[in-house]
């Protein structure tokens, strides 16, 4: 789990919108093998998608070849309604960027058969190849997309009803009405979420700040479903500095430095690997190595030697493919990696300065060691000086 905490909403925008930039542009699609990214909707990605199309407009990213799917969309709206998901979408980001019509994909809350969508969409998935980027929001108790509290943690794309506190929360966009808010959404499931190669997640404000807290330091939990982020591999939660306020203060610390002795030691955000890209990239092993060209490599003869035994490996088995009435939750292909891979990093867009290890001293020849925990000097003999 990676935690970067900023200082206020833009900057965590800033720091995320960096990201999905630069891998985007590393992984450098093709519309044979293009990039496949998941998208919220709410307040907090707003400050994101702003960067995003600034950047599209500066030249500096191009949509062309990426596929987006859409967590969720309330049931029962028109398309056309203000406050429906595809309104917002194509109002903050799809109308201002090169992404093709056709590779956009947003659950549809009218159709005549809902579980029929839910299982369309999986499917829609499952046939680019999975997500390679899961860009999330949360709600205040916790839930991703519009899973609720007590969602099943194997749930897939579904019919939802709405916990009350979302209806509270979402009815400032329904004139502060409670009864113009829908009941119901379609919304993707935790497993969707989590078979995603990377998820990143943005959490901003105070009033997030108790659900950040349960999903970091409490357990996995269905009444917080975001704490599912515990079982993948390798996510990424954002934050500004008001949604840390329930966390201890230790856990704030250690994240600010993971981040900062991490990047000076190389040791960044480990990236989806050839071995997870599943059957459909076979071009994935050259992919990864140009990510890892880019990369600071520790040891770039393993890593060489990691990535050209992947191109042997044979590629992972097809999950089966799941069904709302019998969900069977595939084994994630994301844990299904072999132990001796070799991990390829990203780099991290931008550093805080904050760093513990600065408070740790260094040992020099002669020094008596210190016991920490003890409290207790240690004699030389003691730690085999
Ligand atoms: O950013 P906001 O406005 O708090 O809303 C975030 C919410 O929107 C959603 O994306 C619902 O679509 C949830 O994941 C999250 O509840």
């Amino acid at each position: 789990m990676r935690l970067i905490i900023r200082d206020d909403p833009a900057s965590a925008a800033s720091f995320i919108a960096k990201y999905i930039i630069d891998r985007i542009n590393a992984f450098a699609p093709t519309s044979e093998h293009p990039f496949v990214l998941g998208l919220p909707t709410g307040s907090s990605p707003i400050g994101i998608y702003k960067i995003l199309v600034e950047k599209y407009k500066a030249g500096e990213i191009s949509f062309e070849n990426v596929v987006t799917f859409n967590m969720d969309e309330y049931i029962g709206i028109p398309r056309e309604h203000p406050e429906s998901y595809h309104t917002f979408m194509y109002k903050h980001f799809f109308s201002h960027v090169n992404v093709h019509p056709s590779n956009i994909n947003i659950l549809n809350g009218n159709a005549a058969d809902l579980e029929a969508e839910c299982v369309a969409y999986e499917r829609k998935i499952k046939s680019v190849g999975g997500i390679d980027l899961f860009l999330g929001g949360i709600g205040p108790d916790g839930h991703i997309a519009f899973n609720e509290p007590g969602s099943s943690l194997a749930s897939r794309t579904r019919v939802k009803t709405l916990a009350y506190d979302t209806i509270i929360a979402n009815s400032r966009f329904f004139g502060n009405d409670l009864d113009k808010v829908p009941k119901m959404a379609l919304t993707v499931g935790v497993q969707t979420v989590l078979e995603a190669r990377e998820v990143v997640i943005i959490i901003t404000g105070a009033h997030k700040a108790l659900a950040l807290q349960r999903c970091i330091e409490g357990g996995v939990n269905h009444m917080w479903t975001l704490s599912s982020l515990q079982l993948h591999p390798h996510p990424m939660i954002v934050v500004d500095e008001d949604a840390t306020l329930e966390l201890q203060v230790k856990t704030v610390k250690y994240f600010k430095s993971i981040e900062q002795v991490a990047a000076s030691q190389g040791f960044e955000q480990i990236l989806p690997s050839a071995a997870r890209t599943g059957p459909r990239h076979n071009t994935a092993p050259s992919d990864a190595a140009q990510i890892a060209a880019k990369t600071k490599p520790q040891q770039p003869s393993l890593q060489t030697k990691a990535l050209s035994e992947l191109q042997t490996q044979s590629s992972l088995p097809e999950p089966n493919s799941p069904s709302i009435l019998s969900p069977k939750p595939t084994t994630n292909m994301l844990l299904n990696a072999p132990a001796t891979e070799y991990p390829v990093r990203s780099h991290t867009p931008e550093l805080v300065m904050d760093n513990m290890s600065s408070r740790i001293p260094e040992f020099r020849e002669g020094d008596v060691p210190f016991d920490r925990l003890e409290g207790r000097g240690l004699a030389a003999s003691q730690v085999g000086a």
